[in-house]
C-alpha cells in the first residue's frame, strides 16, 4: 500500500481534494446550485450552529451521493456494547485486569465492531453528558460496514482507518480520534487489541499551556489529518452501515460505498498524533508532579478545570528529581482513573500490569505503588536516571464515578483476584523515636 498522506494542526481550518478530481471543491462558496464533478454538497456539524467561533466546528463533504441514500435503520443487538449502568452492583474495588483475550483466527473471524466490549462508563448518550470505555479485541478486517465516533489507542497490531475524510494508518503507540457522526471502517492485519475511549458531547482539546508557555506537551502541528480519498464503488450485495444511536446499534442497507467523498473542507475532522511526538514537562527540582502534567488531550466539563476525561501518558523520560521518593505517591483521587499498557511496564508496577490489560482505580479508592516499587524506590541512589524506557502507560482520568460493566466483572474473566495483594507487604516503618538527620 503506498504510504498515506496527511495534513498537519490540531483543530485547523482544512481543504483537501482528492488528486484524481482537481477543483473538486466549489469556489468561494459552500453549497452552489450545481457543485463541480456533479457531486452533492453536504455538512456534518460537530457542534451547535450557534456554537462560539472557538468552540464552532463542521465540515462540508463533496460526495458521490448524500448520506441519506441508505435503506431504514433496524436495531441489532449487540453483546459487548453497554450504556446502561446498572447491570451489576457498584464495586469500589482496585481492579486490575489481565491481557484481554484476542480471538484466533482458527476459531472464526472477528471483526472491530464483534470485538468490542464496554468495560465501564458513566453517563448518558441521551443527556449526551459521559463516556465509556471499550476495548477491542479482533483477527479480522470489516467488510463492508462501518461505525460511527471514537478515540482509538491500538495497543497490538496496526490498524487501516477509512473514514469519510480520507484514510489513516495507526500503529501501536499512535492514538486516532474519529468524531461523532464520522464514518469509518477498520482494517486490521493479524490479531490486534485496543483500547477505545467514548466521550458523549464534547471534543477534545488541547490542554492550556499557563506559565509552561506557547510551546510544549502535545504540539499542534504533530496531528495529523487524513487527505480526501474516495471510491466510487457499487455494493450489490449491499453495503452494510453500522449506526451507534443512543447507546445501541442500528444496520442499515445502502448500494454503494460510504467512501465516496471526492474533496472536503473545514475543522470538524478524524486525525491522529503519534505519542512519540509528546514534549514531557516534569519536576528538574524535587517532589512528584501530579499527573494531569502529562495531559496530551483534554474533554472539558462545564466545571472549570474539572474534565468530563483527560488522556494522559507516562511515557519514556529522565527522572532527576532531588531528595524524592520519585514514582506516584501513595493517594485518594477525587477522580476515577482507568489505566492501560501499550508496551513495557509501568514504573508504579513493574509486575502484574501488562501490555493489552488494564486497571481502574475510583473515586477515592486508595492505591499507589505496590510493595517492591516502594521498598526499590525509598532506598535507591538518586541519580539522573531513563524512566519508562520503552514504555507507554495511559491514564483517562475522569471526573466521572465510573461503573464496571458485567463483561468488565465477570465474562471477560480477566479480572486479577489477587490484585489487592500487591500492596498487602507493606510495612509500617514507624520509628516513635526519629530524630531529624536520623535514617
Ligand atoms: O495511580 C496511578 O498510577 C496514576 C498516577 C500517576 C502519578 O504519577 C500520580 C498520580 C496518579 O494517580
Ligand atoms: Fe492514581
Amino acid at each position: 500500500m503506498a504510504e498515506l498522506k496527511y495534513m498537519t494542526g490540531f483543530g485547523n481550518e482544512f481543504a483537501t481534494e482528492d488528486p484524481r478530481c482537481q477543483g473538486a471543491l466549489p469556489d468561494g462558496q459552500n453549497n452552489p446550485q450545481v457543485c463541480p464533478y456533479g457531486l452533492y454538497a453536504e455538512q456534518l456539524s460537530g457542534s451547535a450552529f450557534t456554537c462560539p467561533r472557538p468552540a464552532n466546528k463542521r465540515s462540508w463533504l463533496y460526495r458521490i451521493r448524500p448520506s441519506v441514500c441508505h435503506k431504514p435503520f433496524t436495531a441489532v443487538h449487540h453483546e459487548g456494547l453497554v450504556d446502561r449502568w446498572d447491570e451489576v452492583e457498584p464495586d469500589p474495588n482496585q481492579l486490575r485486569w489481565l491481557p484481554f483475550a484476542i480471538p484466533k483466527a482458527a476459531e472464526g473471524k472477528v471483526d472491530f465492531v464483534m470485538g468490542l466490549h464496554t468495560i465501564c462508563g458513566a453517563g448518558d448518550t441521551r443527556a449526551r453528558s459521559g463516556i465509556a470505555i471499550h476495548v477491542y479485541t479482533c483477527n479480522s478486517s470489516m467488510i463492508d460496514r462501518w461505525v460511527l465516533s471514537l478515540y482509538f489507542m491500538p495497543q497490538q497490531g496496526k490498524i487501516l482507518i477509512t473514514t469519510e475524510f480520507g484514510k489513516m494508518m495507526v500503529e501501536p503507540n499512535e492514538i486516532c480520534v474519529v468524531q461523532q457522526g464520522m464514518r469509518f471502517s477498520v482494517d486490521v492485519f493479524g490479531e490486534t487489541r485496543g483500547y477505545v475511549l467514548e466521550v458523549f458531547g464534547v471534543h477534545f482539546e488541547l490542554p492550556d499551556l499557563g506559565p509552561i508557555g506557547a510551546n510544549g506537551l502535545a504540539n499542534p502541528r504533530d496531528f495529523l489529518v487524513p487527505v480526501a480519498w474516495y471510491e466510487d464503488r457499487e455494493v450489490p450485495g449491499g453495503y452494510t452501515v453500522v449506526n451507534k444511536f443512543q447507546g445501541k446499534l442500528f444496520l442499515s442497507q445502502q448500494h454503494f460505498s460510504p467512501f465516496d467523498v471526492v474533496a472536503w473542507h473545514g475543522n470538524y475532522t478524524p486525525y491522529k498524533y503519534n505519542l512519540d511526538n509528546f514534549m514531557a514537562v516534569n519536576t528538574v527540582t524535587f517532589d512528584h508532579a501530579d499527573p494531569s502534567i502529562f495531559t496530551v488531550l483534554t474533554a472539558k466539563s462545564t466545571r472549570p478545570g474539572v474534565a468530563v476525561a483527560d488522556f494522559v501518558i507516562f511515557p519514556p523520560r529522565w527522572g532527576v528529581a532531588d531528595h524524592t521518593f520519585r514514582p506516584p505517591y501513595y493517594h485518594r483521587n477525587c477522580m476515577s482513573e482507568f489505566m492501560g499498557l501499550i508496551k513495557g511496564h509501568y514504573e508504579a508496577k513493574e509486575e502484574g500490569f501488562l501490555p493489552g490489560g488494564a486497571s481502574l482505580h475510583s473515586i477515592m479508592t486508595p492505591h499507589g505503588p505496590d510493595v517492591d516499587c516502594f521498598e526499590k524506590n525509598s532506598t535507591a541512589m538518586l541519580k539522573p536516571e531513563r524512566v519508562a524506557e520503552e514504555t507507554m502507560a495511559f491514564m483517562f482520568e475522569s471526573s466521572l464515578s465510573m461503573v464496571v460493566t458485567r463483561w468488565g466483572l465477570q465474562t471477560c474473566q480477566r479480572l486479577d483476584k489477587n490484585y489487592y495483594k500487591c500492596w498487602e507487604g507493606l510495612q509500617s516503618h514507624f520509628n516513635p523515636n526519629w530524630k531529624p538527620g536520623s535514617k
